[in-house]
């Protein structure tokens, strides 16, 4: 058979295609590169760059590729970011998915895997969670991964089309280094993070009604769930017709403490935790009963939690060499002609990346690039934009000291370019509330350019809470890096004049 991947450029997408192709089948991947990277997708399988919810070119890809079979992965999946974005994710992941579907339905393809996950579960009340356990998801997006498996599972029902809907638990580790996860929003990579920064790693909460205290998980290697999905497929081809719900993981629960235990004595570290607030919303105890995937897939996980971490260490050592390696600073033209880096959707993103993902009827126009930048590529500014926009999502709000650390991390890792102020301000080393004015008070010069041109995200966020607090919000985060008041109040004013813009006010 052969099987169209959507979402094989990203992380657990690259996975699924090298077990699928390891067990013989063809495949080909489609992703629009919103957050896959080209460089996943293995010689030899093509690459479809285009969005789920664009019909006509999701039809063709089935047609040119004579598809039989689709796993379908391409979704957004950051719970936090679901809450402040919930419109965004129905449309990415139920209007993308029932739009998939009506091609595929009409393409005559036999067989359709969804990537589903155990937030549709939501807060379960029982030791092993089954497939009977009642579904009560807790974030848009534990909502559209379940409407996404109702609209699976009715269009099986109705036209034939064999259906899995595959529940992930904690998904870790990597196959090898360069397939690592490249996000940084789950237990194993945050603890790494703060590990490498010399901080001690966070539990969020250690007061659960669990044996030590912290939220119990079930992780699974992404080895073994790529290999569930060739289970899956080779399930589905045998029994045509059939409509599958599976839980994929390990049936063995971790604890938030454990983790961070074993992450400590793997990575050659010694720092114990310290205890912060719950994060609103966890769920205390969410294990697998794994028992329907052992019967159904006659599937079960190999691998373990060591080789989760260390294969997860040994991507992160890879891709992020430079931030914690590096010392000293070569100069700013040697920045500027250093070649590729890992990075943001469009940083050289192939042609048709960009307008595939934002479709504007009547412009054929790709990005221009210029000043040392590629097409496409993510400008110092737009890189400080997106940790903005990551810490506002991240931290559910304006965490200033949190938005001073990104920056500082960012600056010391050696970017491509960096404003001369905002460099001597964030690898100074004073503290974040001071570096700013020290600098100022030395310098007496700030330009407001920097601190504009990051505005973006914070002027999106903060505008529904109206012109105060927009303006608020836009003169602290200008002044983590400019002293200056006149920079303040140009980017407050910014700021304002985009909220107008949105909603319409009177400015
Ligand atoms: O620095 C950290 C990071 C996380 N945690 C805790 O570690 C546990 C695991 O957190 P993750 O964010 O790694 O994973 P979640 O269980 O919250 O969410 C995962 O499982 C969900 C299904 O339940 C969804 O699929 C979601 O996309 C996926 O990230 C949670 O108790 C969390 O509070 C900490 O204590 N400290
Ligand atoms: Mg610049």
């Amino acid at each position: 058979m052969t099987w169209l991947i959507t979402g094989g450029a990203g992380y657990i997408g690259a996975h699924v295609v090298r077990a699928m192709t390891g067990a013989g089948e063809r495949t080909v991947v489609y992703d629009d590169l919103s957050t896959g990277v080209p460089d996943r997708v293995p010689d030899g399988v093509p690459l479809v760059v285009g969005s789920t919810l664009d019909g006509e070119r999701v039809a063709r890809a089935l047609r040119d590729h004579e598809i039989t079979g689709v796993v379908h992965l391409a979704a957004k999946k950051q719970v936090a970011e679901s809450l402040s974005l919930p419109l965004h994710y129905y449309r990415e992941n139920v209007e993308g998915l029932r739009v998939l579907l009506d091609a595929v339905t009409s393409a005559g393809v036999r067989s359709f895997v969804l990537s589903s996950s155990a937030a549709v579960y939501g807060m379960p009340d029982v030791n092993l969670v089954t497939e009977e356990t009642p579904c009560a998801p807790l974030s848009p997006y534990g909502e559209t991964k379940l409407a996404g498996e109702w609209l699976v599972r009715a269009a099986g029902t109705a036209t034939g089309l064999s259906t899995a809907c595959l529940r992930y638990f904690n998904v870790a580790g990597a196959a090898r280094p360069d397939l690592a996860d490249r996000g940084v929003s789950n237990l194993i990579p945050m603890i790494f993070e703060r590990l490498a920064d010399g901080l001690p790693p966070r539990v969020f909460g250690d007061d659960y009604p669990t044996p030590d205290g912290t939220c119990v998980r079930d992780y699974i290697h992404v080895v073994d769930l790529a290999e569930a999905h060739v289970a899956a497929a080779h399930a589905l081809a045998s029994v045509p017709g059939r409509n599958l719900t599976v839980n994929i993981g390990r049936g063995e629960g971790v604890s938030v403490r454990e983790m961070i235990d074993r992450v400590n004595a793997l990575t050659g570290h010694d720092r114990p935790p310290v205890i912060t607030a719950r994060r609103p919303g966890d769920p205390a105890r969410v294990v697998a009963s794994a028992d329907r995937a052992a019967a159904e897939l006659n599937w079960k996980a190999h691998l373990g939690l060591d080789d989760m971490i260390t294969s997860a260490w040994s991507g992160r050592q890879r891709t992020l060499p430079d931030a914690h390696r590096r010392r000293t600073r070569p100069g700013h033209g040697d920045r500027l002609r250093r070649g590729r880096r890992p990075g943001r959707p469009f940083e050289f993103g192939p042609e048709g990346a960009f307008s595939a993902r934002f479709p504007v009827p009547g412009a054929g126009g790709e990005m221009c690039g210029g000043g040392g930048w590629d097409p496409g590529e993510a400008t110092d500014d737009t890189q400080m934009a997106v940790l903005v926009a990551e810490s506002l999502l991240e931290c559910g709000g304006l965490d200033l000291p949190d938005v001073f650390h990104r920056f500082r991390r960012w600056a010391a890792a050696d970017p491509k370019d960096i404003g001369l102020q905002t460099e001597a301000v964030l690898t100074g080393g004073d503290p974040w509330d001071l570096a700013a004015g020290l600098y100022f008070q030395t310098s007496q010069r700030a330009a407001g350019n920097g601190a504009l041109m990051r505005a973006a995200p914070s002027a999106v966020y903060f505008a529904p809470s109206g012109r105060a607090a927009t303006m608020d919000a836009a003169r602290r985060l200008s002044a983590l890096t400019h002293g200056d008041r006149a920079a303040w109040e140009g980017t407050a004013i910014l700021h304002e004049l985009i909220r107008v813009a949105l909603t319409g006010a009177d400015p």
